[in-house]
Formats: C-alpha cells, structure tokens, sequence
C-alpha cells in the first residue's frame, strides 16, 4: 500500500469527544470495512485514573489552570457586565473530551427544546419523537423507575453511584417541606418535568464504579477492531478542499512543527466542540467574509453564522458553613495523595465508595411561580410572557447541592461545607467565537460570551439566590454563610450574611431584601458569574439564510462532503447540562452518515472490561 493510500480514510472525525466518539464508534461497530480516522487534541483516557474515577473531576477542574492537561482554556474579553473581568471556559481536551472530565450529572433537554429545532427552525427528524429512541438506546439507566424513554441496555450505565451523602438527602427533606409550591419526584428527567427536586442520576457505572464516558464506551471498547486508527495530540488546523468538496485535514502533532495531511475519501466531519469546530471552518475560509478577510483567509463560502449565536448556561457557586454531621467529600478533595490512595484502594477492590461519586446526590429543575415572578422585574416578566410561559416543560434553572468545598483555597481544612450552585438555562443574552489567526490551531480565540447583557439574565439569579438562600438556613446542619461566596450586603442589612449561624424553623419569616440588598446581590453575581462549560450553537443547525451554517443532515452550506456533529450544530439552547444533548446529536450524526453513505447500524454494547 503507499503511504497516501494508508493515509486515505472513509471518514475522518475532527475531535473525538462526546458526540465524535459516539458518531464514530456506532459507525465503526456496524461496519468492519469502514476506515475511519479520529483526531484528537488531547491524550488517550484509556484507564487514566484522572479521567476514570468520579471524584476526580473536581481536582482535575481545580489543577485546569495549572497543569491543563485535560483542558483548552478559552479565555473571554472582558466586559462590564461581569465587571470587566476575563472568563475563562476550560473545554475538555482528551479522547472522550467533556465526557471524560465532567461532573457527570445526568440531565435531559425538554421535548421542547428539540421540538422547536424540529419545527421553528425547519429541522425534519431532529424533533423529541425522533431523538428520545436514539438516546434511550445508549444509556441503561439503573435507577427504579416507571418512566418508559430510558434505557435498559445501552452501553452507558446511569444510577445513583454508591456514598450518598446525608446533605443531600437533607436538602430534600427541607425542600418537600419548604417548597410547597414544587414537589419531589423519582425521575426529574423524563424530558417534561420542569420545576421539581429529586435526587440527581449521574453518568457513572455503579458496577465498576467508573465514569460512564463516550471513549471507553464507544471506542475503547472496540479496539479489537481495526477500522478505528485514533491519533491523539493531533490538533486539526483546516479542512483540505477541491473545489468545495472536502479531502482531508491538516494538522499538527503536539510537540512537532511539521504539518501532516490526512486524507478523507467520503467525508469529512468536524466534532471538535463549539469553540473548535467554528474555528477550523474559518481557518477552511468558511465564515463570515469580514473575519476571515481580516486575517487574511480567502473565502471559500460566506457564511456569516460561522462562530455566532455562542450560548452557554452560566453558573453560580454559594457557600454554606454546615455542622460536623454533615457527610461531605471534602476530605476527598481536598485531602492528600495518602488520603485519596485509601479510597482508591476500596474503589478498585469493589467499585464501591466516595472515588466512585460526585458529591451531587440532589438537583433540581426550577421555574419561578407567580407571586416569584412579581418580584422579578418587567425585563423577565417580558421573557417570560415571550419564552418559557409557551413552554411548561422548560426550566428556568438548574442546580443542586455539592457536600464540598469545590473552590480553591478551602476556609478550614476540617470544616464541612455545602457548595449550593445555580445555573440560568435559557439566558437571553448570547456571544461569539472567532480565531485571531489564519493558521495556528493555538492561538487564542476572540471569545465574547455575552452574559448578563440582558437584565433579564440578572433577574433569574436574584431569584435563585434569594430561594437558595432560604432553603440553606433551613437545613438542620446550617451554620453560616461564607462571606466571600455571598454578596456584600450593606452595613446593618437585615439580609446580612454570617458566618457562623444557626439553622431557622421550616415556617420562619423569609429574610427580608431592601433595593440595596437587591443591588448588592446583582453585584455579586456580576462579579462571580462563572460558565456552567455548557457551550454550543456555533455552528447552528438553521435555514443559511437565518445564519445557518448547517443543514439538518448536518451539511456545511455551500459544500461537499462535509458534516459538523458536535454541540455547535444546536440552533437553540437547551434546558439541561448538556453532555446528554451531545449524545443526541452525535447518535443523530451517525444514523445520518450511516443513510447518506448507505452504511448500516447496530446496537452499541460494551465490552465488560472497559466498563
Ligand atoms: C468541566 C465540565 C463539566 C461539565 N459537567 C457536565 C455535567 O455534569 N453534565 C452534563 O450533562 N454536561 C456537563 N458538561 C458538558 C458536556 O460535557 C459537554 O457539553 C459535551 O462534552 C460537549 O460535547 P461535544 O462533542 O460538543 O464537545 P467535546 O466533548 O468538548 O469534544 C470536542 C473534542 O474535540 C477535540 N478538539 C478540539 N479542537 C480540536 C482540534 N483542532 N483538532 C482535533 N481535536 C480537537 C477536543 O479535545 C475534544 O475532545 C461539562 C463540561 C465540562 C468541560
């Protein structure tokens, strides 16, 4: 064989991360004479304990910045609606990509949200009815449950994990009793409910104890076959055309300055995530005329969606002091290598303990009800009555309590703490990402995310803090707030946070905001708004002239042979973390490479030793 011939592919995937490695890994296990390249950023997983053992993510998260092995961290302008600060979205970089350093909580969309991709943005096949099968047939969900769109023998194992913890369940007790404007239910995520509390489902095997990733799931697991070859540390710079029909990739090798080809036969697909995947279209000269012109890129198709309608969920971390009863993973984290290694040595005996948890036993899908929405202000009344007032299934948050300290920089190593956090799903404000250079894969993006540009993004976390609030100080293990995670309340407020404090009664008085209060917790949440690393749409999956940049088989307008199928393509936000939107759409990818290449299709089931 020449070395073009063993350098020539069926199909080449830019990226193997949530959707990529589930697009490819169904295609290669249905089709032994498929030649299918992955190029991967990032390392292999393959039993990395960082990427295998739940409890990790944390530490992984918190070293991001320091060692960035598992991260690209793509850094935003400043702007002053978070108070001129930078933020910084660290997107996964390894085989498996967000499934492999995520927290791992399970939470679907709303049929609505893949309906109106179906129906108002003019997406035939990409509507709840037809999406539903697809992911009920990758997951075995574990939990009881009477709720028939799960699955029960899909490669990914969804349950509660082992080492619950008693904050959770605390949580719940209080909330059933509180909240009587909600409920508790078994199964929050039957893709309709939209304001109850329950306990929070993860991707996490509860056999093996291991995380449930798309890597080990979907390719790892079909290493015996030879129609995978996966070069990692591979970084794609553009797309190679004739004409406008793609041929192939150029990339680059970590560590080396030579640029390597590689050649696609049948199609190319760009899975590299929503700040990737724009990225090397524009690299490609598909974009918008002005930015790539501006860097001296010759367009090959103007198609001005490129790298536009950024939307992310942003995301808020409170602190609450809890009493020594509490059961939190703190040790864990924050915890010395000696310390970590004593739990391994139980997780790897039985699968079993706190390495195989995330600390998020409880969650919640919210929506403010009617005496909430007074207080919210006319900017939310407006989206309201214009978005979520049409759709009962879409919730306006999405959070739960961590029993952890999940920052750096822990109080008191000793202490017990409850990391109560909050994300916004549908704001209203979105962003941008483009490249700052024609051709280096490394260079920084110009990342504009766009939050809190619209009061009505504010309003939302005003509310949730506020009802957070009052559920913390009802907790029986309360003690106080910590001051630098809470706003700065005025000398003498009422609201005025402490740290140290006792738990109130169920029915006592809710705490009082005046509009200093009000301004200082908007403040607050200007000053700590983090991402929620819930990105996409940057490729959207619209008309081209409502600044689509594909169809709905996933085509890039204006040529040939080339998909994008990764989080980008979403034309709208969804009401969920969204590693499940990921599977969706990279399930939805292979059924359509599958037609279009008249390819067949099977079960997915892994292999018990990479489980
Ligand atoms: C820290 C964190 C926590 C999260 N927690 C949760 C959670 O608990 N629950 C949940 O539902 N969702 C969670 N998410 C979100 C979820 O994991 C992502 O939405 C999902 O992984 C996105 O899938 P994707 O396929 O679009 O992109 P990714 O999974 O990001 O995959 C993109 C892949 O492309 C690779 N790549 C990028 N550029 C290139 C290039 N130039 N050449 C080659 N390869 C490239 C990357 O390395 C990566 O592997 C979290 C994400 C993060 C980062």
């Amino acid at each position: 064989m020449s070395s073009l011939q063993e350098n020539t592919f069926d199909i080449i995937f830019v990226g193997g991360g949530a959707a990529g490695s589930v697009a490819a890994g169904k295609l290669a296990a249905a089709n032994p004479d498929l030649r299918i390249l992955i190029l991967e950023a990032g390392p292999h997983s393959l039993d990395v304990e960082r990427n295998v053992q739940p409890v990790r993510y944390m530490i992984n998260l918190l070293n991001a910045n320091k060692e960035a092995k598992n991260f690209t961290l793509h850094i935003s302008q400043p702007t002053e609606a978070v108070a001129n600060r930078q933020i910084v979205f660290p997107a996964g970089r390894v085989l498996g990509g967000g499934s492999s350093v995520n927290f791992m909580v399970y939470t679907r969309a709303s049929a609505s949200d893949y309906d109106g991709w179906e129906k108002d943005h003019g997406n035939p096949g990409w509507g709840s009815e037809a999406l539903i099968p697809l992911l009920k047939e990758i997951e075995t969900y574990c939990p009881r449950t009477l709720n028939s769109t799960h699955g029960t023998s899909g490669p990914l194992k969804i349950s509660f994990a082992d080492g619950h913890t008693n904050v959770a369940a605390q949580f719940l007790d209080v909330v059933e009793e509180y909240d009587q404007d909600r409920r508790l239910t078994e199964d929050w995520n039957d893709f309709k409910e939209a304001n109850a509390y329950g306990i929070w489902a993860k991707y996490i095997n509860n056999e093996t104890g291991r995380r449930s990733d798309t890597a080990h799931n979907f390719l790892y697991n079909q290493s015996d076959s030879n129609n995978i070859v996966i070069r990692t540390e591979s970084r794609a710079i553009r797309v190679l055309f004739e004409g406008t029909c793609a041929t192939g990739v150029e990339y680059v090798v970590v560590g080396q300055e030579v640029i390597s080809k590689a050649h696609a036969a049948k199609l190319v697909v760009l899975s590299s995530g929503a700040f990737a995947s724009p990225a090397i279209l524009e690299r490609s000269g598909i974009g918008s005329e002005q930015v790539l012109r501006k860097h001296g890129i010759e367009p090959l198709v103007d198609l001005p969606g490129v790298g536009e309608n950024f939307n992310d969920h942003s995301l808020i971390f409170t602190y609450y002091s809890l009493s020594d009863e509490a059961e939190t993973i703190d040790h864990i984290l924050q915890g010395s290598v000696s310390e970590l290694q004593e739990h391994v040595q139980q997780w790897r005996e039985t699968g079993k303990g706190l390495i195989a948890h995330n600390g998020l036993n409880a969650g919640f899908k919210l929506r403010p009800s009617p005496e909430d929405r007074k207080k919210m202000g006319p900017a939310f009344e407006k989206r309201w009555n214009g978005f979520y007032a049409l759709c009962p299934d879409k919730p306006v948050l999405v959070g739960g309590p961590v029993a952890a300290w999940t920052s750096a920089n822990i109080p008191r190593r000793d202490g017990k703490y409850m990391n109560l956090l909050y994300c916004s799903m549908y704001p209203a404000s979105t962003g941008s990402v483009h490249i700052t250079s024609a051709l280096d894969p490394y260079h920084p993006l110009n990342f504009y995310h766009g939050y809190f540009e619209d009061d009505s993004d504010l309003a939302v976390f005003q509310w949730a803090y506020k009802h957070l609030r009052e559920v913390a100080r009802r907790m029986p293990f309360y003690r106080g707030e910590i001051q630098d995670f809470h706003p700065a309340f005025p000398e003498g407020s009422e609201a005025a946070c402490k740290a140290e404090n006792m738990p109130v009664a169920p029915d006592a008085p809710k705490i009082a905001y005046s509009a200093e209060d009000d301004a200082a917790i908007d403040d607050y949440h200007r000053r700590t708004i983090k991402t929620a690393w819930h990105a996409l749409g940057t490729c959207a999956m619209k008309p081209r002239e409502k600044n689509g940049v594909v169809d709905s088989r996933l085509n890039v307008y204006g040529t040939k042979n080339l998909k994008v199928a990764d989080l980008s393509i979403c034309p709208d936000n969804v009401g969920a973390n969204t590693y499940n939107t990921a599977l969706a759409v990279g399930s939805k990818a292979a059924v359509l490479i599958a037609e279009d290449l008249g390819l067949k299709l099977k079960h997915v089931v892994a292999e018990q030793a990479h489980l």
